[in-house]
């Protein structure tokens, strides 16, 4: 049985669920979201609802600031401090103080930058760690990086992480690892795993993808040395939104960012021809930003204005725990790849089932929307704001009728489609 988690309901019937609903300190945040009503959205760890106040933002950006106000909106419209203040409010929800985080281009992008920062900041150290079950284009760039850099790559899964410290922890520059696993939803402890690096000398990145927006995160209080982030997942920032990075104080002035744009210059409209580095975080800018996308973003933190990011991780560790519960009582058969102890659990549940492919297209085609991972995972993500319980119970029984009548045996949904 999952543990729900101190102060969290436990859902064990339809009519628990009704009353947890009705007793959701955040249940006012759905209206906030343009989810269609007859749609079980389970798929906010791939690309989030989409939040209301969008439409507006997206449409003046468009129609008034770039229709009217043309070039001006830079200074006007203030499209070059976009990226910072967009950075310091994805910063609040994360655990970071403002001037540390700094919004644009992709995570893969802000991988780039930060792994490789961090093993020029410790030259005489030639190893960098990521874990082999990491997202693959985590792994893919940590690995481009120690290419570059004429280092190791060494993939470690983080509990077999002390052992490989205490071995060569001396030569250990850089462990890049996510915080939740895409796969399974496991939440590492990030606070142990930094404090342990960190005293083997080593420095710690942490991807927030399946975290940001989902999940407490405390960069500055753990001591992290990177992170990096999407804001298309639990942040809501629609398709394509902008990464971040997070590169705090004590590093800034000794980080050398690899790529060198005009934007992180020291004065960019000087037009030098050396690349000097802006102070603080401004020299993590890049490239010009993409702005339409960066006012979606900037639009859709405004459903996290009066919304703890505690209360919002009380209600995801109280869906995932009915999940994990309903999943042992009623769907024989089906695994619980998750972890039932909340306190290693991220927002989402993985369930290990025979053609889950199949099951997970039925499932969509009943209007409850997951999706599948390699090799035999239906996975299930809980965006807390818009989600209701009545709702999750519902989608539940949907999948229990799925695969008791068999119907996603059906060849339809045998077809893999191109994005899964
Ligand atoms: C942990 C993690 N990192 C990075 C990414 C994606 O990187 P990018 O935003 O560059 O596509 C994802 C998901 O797509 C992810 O789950
Ligand atoms: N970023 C994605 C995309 O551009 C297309 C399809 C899916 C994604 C995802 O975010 C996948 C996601 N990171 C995962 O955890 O599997």
């Amino acid at each position: 049985m999952a543990e729900p988690g101190r102060g969290v309901p436990r859902v064990d019937s339809r009519d628990a669920a009704l009353a947890a609903d009705e007793a959701d300190p955040i249940a006012f945040v759905r209206a906030r979201f343009a989810v269609p009503e007859d749609i079980t959205y389970l798929d906010g760890n791939s690309l989030g609802a989409l939040p209301v106040g969008v439409r507006d933002a997206v449409a003046d950006t468009v129609e008034r600031q770039w229709g009217r106000d043309l070039v001006r909106s830079w200074n006007a419209n203030g499209w070059w401090t976009l990226p910072a203040r967009v950075g310091d409010r994805i910063g609040a929800l994360v655990g970071a103080a403002p001037g540390q985080v700094m919004c644009g281009d992709s995570t893969s992008v802000q991988l780039f930058q930060a792994i490789t920062a961090l093993a020029r900041l410790v030259p005489h150290r030639r190893t960098i760690v990521t874990d082999g079950g990491n997202f693959p284009t985590d792994q893919y760039v940590a690995e481009s990086v120690a290419r570059l850099l004429g280092v190791r790559l060494l993939r470690v899964a983080p509990p077999d992480l002390d052992a490989v410290l205490a071995r060569e922890g001396g030569d250990v520059a850089v462990v890049a690892l996510s915080a939740v696993d895409y796969r399974t939803g496991e939440l590492w402890d990030a606070a142990g795993i930094t404090r342990a690096v960190h005293a083997a000398g080593g420095l710690v990145l942490w991807d927030l993808a399946h975290a940001a927006g989902a999940v407490p995160f405390d960069l500055d209080g753990i001591g992290a040395d990177a992170a990096v982030g999407c804001s298309y997942k639990y942040l809501n920032g629609g398709p394509g939104a902008p990464a971040w990075i997070y590169l705090p104080a004590r590093h800034q002035a000794a980080a050398e960012l690899p790529l060198t744009g005009w934007q992180g210059h020291a004065a960019p409209f000087a037009l030098e021809r050396a690349y000097a580095p802006a102070a603080g975080i401004e020299r993590a800018r890049i490239g010009t930003p993409a702005v339409l996308a960066m006012r979606s973003l900037d639009a859709a933190l405004d459903v996290f204005d009066d919304v703890t990011i505690d209360d919002v991780r009380a209600k995801s560790l109280a869906l995932t725990g009915l999940v994990i519960d309903y999943a042992d009582a009623f769907l024989p058969g089906v695994g619980v790849a998750t972890p039932r102890d909340p306190a290693r659990r991220g927002s989402q549940v993985a369930l290990a089932l025979p053609d889950a492919y199949a099951v997970t297209q039925a499932l969509i085609e009943r209007g409850v929307i997951g999706d599948f991972r390699e090799p035999d995972l239906l996975r299930l993500g809980f965006a807390a704001p818009y989600l209701s319980y009545a709702q999750v119970w519902d989608a539940l029984d949907t999948l229990r009728a799925v695969l008791a009548g068999g119907e996603y045996r059906d060849p339809r949904f045998a077809t893999r489609a191109q994005v899964t």
